[in-house]
């Protein structure tokens, strides 16, 4: 060929790019445009406009700029959607592309990095391991399974319940239903209750999933600007490290003792069997699970059972201590129902409309995860119109789609009633995109169903067995304390007192 001719091809070629480079980036067309949001300082960008509530600083800033909202941060694009059309786009339309999560700090060090189930990347070890967990745990066949697990853990908790109410000791119900769901969880992951009481041990624990996720949740500079990374200017990777090992120590442990008991058990495999029997064998997709992935899972599940649904437990009792009319009105129900020489069990559940409209209406009013779990966009795509770039981190208000004035009538009020008729009483606090406590899509929480059935079951149980009391002199408050989940600032300790027959509680 020519090489004059070549050499005006490669010409044209660079003038048509220098063009269109040129043309797009001064007439930008409606799908290269990011979402309206706030400008944000020089570096930092908009990280100092979240302050200590993040949930509650970004819903303000969504009603200025929009359900889709972009915020720079740091180096990096951060997007948060604040309504349930907004979550529609990203959780159905954009799924696909929002099937990653981002590995940050805190999933490096609190979650063995991308080694466990939650902050995976979407892949076949992902599939994998949900597999498991839904065939063994958390799917509704699995669930059924071990109904007589979660009831004799229930009896656990009364029994030592019953017997604080006994001596007038007020009870930090909080801690007492993070136990009992540790020891549900425990019996069927690694076939024994993970903790004897309320111990020392069991204490810790909880202390444990507490900074966990207080940890977690907090934006940490370093992965916004890398540069700051190894200065740890708030101290949370020191933190965080300390954290990790402790945790380590303690799954370490558990799993060496199961592994030892692994004759016991032959015949009847635990969950944590089959995960580990995957270390031997590959999968058809090239899978095979290590030590780590099989410590990792362990936290997942005793982590993510455990807080999150005690937390939601706290919050209907707050409530409820502010507002006895409707505690009087749950307990007629399970009286009538259950009546007061027995207990109540998980069949009686589908006929207490009123106590489910309770935990429905707590799910929406304080979700247990405000932000959810943030995913990471795998692909440059248009949402809504806007541009969003490949990387960006989506983040998805739960808290403020449960206050959205436009969807509930009064938001900030409690009011089961508002699940009791109409399109509320036909609503399920999972697969709802007005309540989305439990995320969408497919990374949707994994023990949605086992969340639901214990807040209602553990719940319902408390107020039927007992009227509850604040101790002498304390004032409630239903202040928030911000982390990847929104515990009460201050947990509800109560005075228990008895209104069963004797024999409910044993
Ligand atoms: C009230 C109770 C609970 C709430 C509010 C809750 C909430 C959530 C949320 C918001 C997510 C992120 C979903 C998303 O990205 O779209 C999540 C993920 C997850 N949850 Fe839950 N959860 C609860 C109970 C449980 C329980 C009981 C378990 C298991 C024992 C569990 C295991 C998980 C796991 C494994 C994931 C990660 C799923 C994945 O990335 O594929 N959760 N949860």
């Amino acid at each position: 060929m020519d090489i004059s001719l070549v050499k005006e091809l490669l010409f044209f070629s660079f003038l048509f790019f220098l063009l269109h480079y040129l043309f797009s980036y001064l007439f930008p067309t409606k799908s290269r445009v990011l979402p309206p949001g706030p400008s944000g300082y020089p570096i930092v960008g908009c990280l100092p406009l979240l302050g200590a509530n993040p949930h509650d600083s970004l819903a303000r800033l969504a009603r200025k700029y929009g359900p889709i909202m972009h915020l720079k941060m740091g180096s990096h694009h951060v997007i948060v959607a604040s309504t349930t059309c907004a979550a529609r786009v990203f959780f159905k339309t954009l799924d696909l592309y929002f099937s990653d999560r981002p590995i940050d700090h805190a999933a490096v060090r609190l979650a063995y990095g991308d080694q466990d189930l939650v902050f995976t990347q979407y892949s076949p070890r992902w599939k994998l391991l949900r597999k498991i967990c839904n065939v063994h745990m958390l799917g509704p066949k699995a669930l059924e399974s071990w109904s007589e697990v979660r009831r004799s853990e229930m009896t656990h908790m009364l029994r030592a319940m019953h017997s604080s109410s006994q001596k007038g000791e007020p009870v930090k119900v909080v801690e007492m239903l993070s136990v009992m769901m540790a020891n549900i969880i425990g019996q069927v992951v690694v076939s024994r209750r993970v903790f004897d009481g309320a111990n020392a041990e069991a204490v810790e624990f909880k202390a444990m999933v507490v900074e966990l996720f207080h940890e977690g949740g907090k934006f940490n500079i370093g992965d916004y600007i890398p540069l700051l990374a190894r200065l740890d200017v708030q101290g949370m990777e020191k933190r965080m490290k300390a954290l990790q090992n402790r945790f380590d120590e303690m799954l370490t442990r558990i799993v060496r003792e199961h592994e030892m008991s692994a004759p016991e058990r032959k015949g009847s495999p635990d969950l944590l069997d089959v995960a580990r029997a995957h270390m031997h064998e590959e999968t058809r997709d090239g899978v095979r699970l290590n030590h780590v992935n099989i410590k990792a899972l362990l936290l997942n599940l005793l982590a993510a059972g455990t807080d999150t649904t005690s937390i939601t437990i706290e919050w209907a009792i707050a409530e409820l201590l502010q507002n006895p009319s409707i505690l009087k009105q749950a307990q007629a129900e399970m009286d009538h129902v259950i009546g007061r020489e027995r207990r109540l069990e998980e069949s009686d559940i589908p006929n207490l409309p009123y106590l489910r409209a309770i935990c429905k209406e707590t799910f929406r009013k304080h979700p247990s995860t405000p932000l959810s779990l943030p995913r990471l966009c795998t692909q440059d795509c248009e949402a809504d119109g806007y541009f969003i770039p490949k990387n960006s981190r989506l983040l998805l208000n739960v808290w403020a789609i449960g206050r959205d004035p436009d969807v509930w009538k009064k938001p900030l009020e409690f009011d089961p009633e508002r699940f009791m008729s109409g399109k509320g009483a036909t609503m399920e606090a999972n697969g709802q995109f007005e309540l989305l406590v439990f995320g969408a899509g497919r990374r949707m929480c994994a023990g949605d169903r086992m969340g639901v059935l214990m807040v209602e079951y553990a719940l319902g149980t408390l107020l039927h067995c007992f009227d509850l009391e604040l101790p002498k002199g304390v004032v409630l408050d239903l202040d928030e304390a911000f982390g990847l989940a929104l515990p009460k600032a201050v947990p509800v300790s109560a005075v228990l007192k008895p209104r069963l027959a004797e024999q409910a509680y044993l």
